[in-house]
C-alpha cells in the first residue's frame, strides 16, 4: 500500500476526533519500540541508566529533560548509531541490540529521523533529497519518482520538487526532512528537536503536519524536545529523563497537571502562571494585609469553568491575581492565584471550603501588606 493509499484508508480515522484517537492509543497496547533496562556509559558518565520504556503503536511519545540528560544517546541507540552496554531494545518486536552493521541497516530503514537542522544535501534538489533513501534501498527510478511525488504532496511541497534547499524557508526545509524520513514507510519517526530551529508560527505548522501524519498514517512518533508547548500540543504521553534515568512518565495531561518530580515542575515552569514580580517580591510569611493562595485543579474538560463558578459563588470574597484554564487532551487544568483580606477570617473559610469541595489543591503561599 502506498503512502497515499494508507492515508486514504485511514482518513476516516482522522475525522473521528482527537478524543477517540486518544482512546485508540490506549486500546492499542502493541509496542513499536521497547527498551528494557538499557544502559550506556561514556567513561565516567552514565548517559543512560537502566532505561525501560515502551512506545505504543500509533502514539506520539515526547521525551523531555535537561541538557545532558541522555536524550540524544537514547535516540542514537534507537537508530542503531550507538550500542548500549546493557539491556535490550526491540523495534516492532525485533531485537536490535547486538546486531551487525549490515543487519542494522535494515533496522534503520524502519526508523525515520527528523533533525533539528534538517540535514538536507544542498547540492541536490528537494525531490533528490527525498529520493535518496529510496535510491539507497534499490528502488527502481519510476517507482521512486512516483513515491517522491506522493511524499511531497503529503507534506504540501508538490510545487517545490525541483527547488534546491537554499531556496526554501526553514519550515519548508523541515517538510522535506519529514518527507525524506517517511520515504521508506518507517514504523517509527524519531524527531530530534525538530522544531527548535523554527519560529513559533512555523513550529505550529510543522506540529500540525506531524499530528496529521500520526492521525492519517497511524505513524508512531517519538519526539525529543526542550519545548514544553510542543509536547502539550502534539504528544499523547510524555517521559521525563534525568541523569540517564526515566524519572516520570504518563499521559501528557496527567504529567502536566500533576508533575510528581521537582525536575518536571522546573521543566514545566514556563507553562504555569507565576505570581507577578511586584507581588512575589513583597511576599512574607507574616500575617498581614492579604493572604495569597495558589489554587490548582484538573478534571474533565467541562469542569474548566470552575473559575467562573467560583467567582459567581463567592462574589467579592477574593481577588483573582493571575491564572486561568489550560486545555490538554480534553482535560481542563485550572491554575490561579487569589488574594483574600487576611483580616476577614470568615471569607477565607468560605473560599477554602468551596475550593476543597471541588477537590482543588489549595496552598497558602504567603501574605502581602497590600494588594497594589
Ligand atoms: N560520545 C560521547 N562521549 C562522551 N560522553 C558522551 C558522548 N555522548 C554523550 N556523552 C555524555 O553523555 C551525557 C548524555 O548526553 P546526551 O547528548 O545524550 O544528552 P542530551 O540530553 O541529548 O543533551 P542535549 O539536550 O544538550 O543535547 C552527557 O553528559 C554527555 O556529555
Amino acid at each position: 500500500m502506498t503512502v497515499i493509499e494508507q492515508a486514504g484508508a485511514s482518513f476516516s480515522a482522522a475525522t473521528r476526533g482527537v478524543a477517540e484517537e486518544a482512546q485508540q492509543v490506549v486500546s492499542l497496547p502493541e509496542s513499536v519500540v521497547s527498551l528494557h533496562k538499557v544502559s550506556r556509559r561514556f567513561g565516567e558518565t552514565q548517559a543512560l541508566n537502566q532505561v525501560s520504556l515502551k512506545v505504543r503503536k500509533g502514539e506520539i511519545l515526547g521525551i523531555i529533560g535537561r541538557s545532558g540528560a541522555g536524550k540524544s544517546t537514547l535516540i542514537r541507540c534507537l537508530n542503531g548509531l550507538e550500542q548500549p552496554d546493557e539491556g535490550v531494545i526491540e523495534i516492532e518486536g525485533q531485537r536490535i541490540t547486538g546486531l551487525s552493521e549490515k543487519q542494522l541497516q535494515a533496522v534503520r530503514s524502519r526508523v525515520g529521523m527528523v533533525f533539528q537542522h534538517f540535514n538536507l544535501l544542498s547540492a541536490k534538489t528537494v525531490a533528490q533529497n527525498v529520493a535518496l533513501p529510496l535510491k539507497i534501498a534499490g528502488m527502481a527510478k519510476a517507482e521512486r519518482d512516483r513515491r517522491v511525488a506522493e511524499l511531497l504532496a503529503l507534506v504540501g511541497l508538490a510545487d517545490k520538487a525541483r527547488h534546491y534547499p537554499a531556496a526554501l524557508s526553514g519550515g519548508q526545509k523541515q517538510r522535506v526532512g519529514i518527507a525524506r524520513a517517511l520515504a521508506a514507510s518507517p514504523a517509527l519517526l524519531l524527531c530530534d528537536e525538530a522544531t527548535s530551529a523554527l519560529d513559533p508560527e512555523t513550529t505550529r505548522s510543522i506540529l500540525t503536519l506531524l499530528k496529521a501524519l500520526n492521525q492519517r498514517l497511524g505513524i508512531t512518533i517519538l519526539l525529543i524536545t526542550h519545548e514544553m508547548e510542543v509536547i502539550k500540543s502534539v504528544a499523547h504521553r510524555v517521559a521525563v529523563i534525568d541523569a540517564g534515568e526515566i524519572i516520570e512518565q504518563g499521559p501528557v495531561w496527567q504529567v502536566f497537571a500533576h508533575p510528581q518530580k521537582e525536575l518536571t515542575r522546573t521543566l514545566l515552569r514556563g507553562l504555569l502562571p507565576q505570581l507577578p514580580e511586584s507581588i512575589a517580591a513583597r511576599l512574607s510569611q507574616q500575617k498581614q494585609g492579604e493572604a495569597i493562595y495558589s489554587v490548582h485543579f484538573a478534571g474533565e474538560e467541562a469542569q474548566g469553568e470552575l473559575l467562573t463558578r467560583f467567582a459567581c459563588a463567592l462574589p467579592g470574597a477574593f481577588r483573582l491575581i493571575q491564572g486561568g484554564v489550560d486545555h490538554i487532551q480534553h482535560y481542563a487544568v485550572v491554575r490561579f492565584f487569589i488574594a483574600i483580606p487576611a483580616s476577614n477570617g470568615a471569607d477565607e473559610q468560605r473560599v477554602l471550603a468551596w475550593l476543597h469541595q471541588q477537590q482543588a489543591q489549595v496552598e497558602k503561599v504567603g501574605y502581602v501588606a497590600s494588594y497594589v
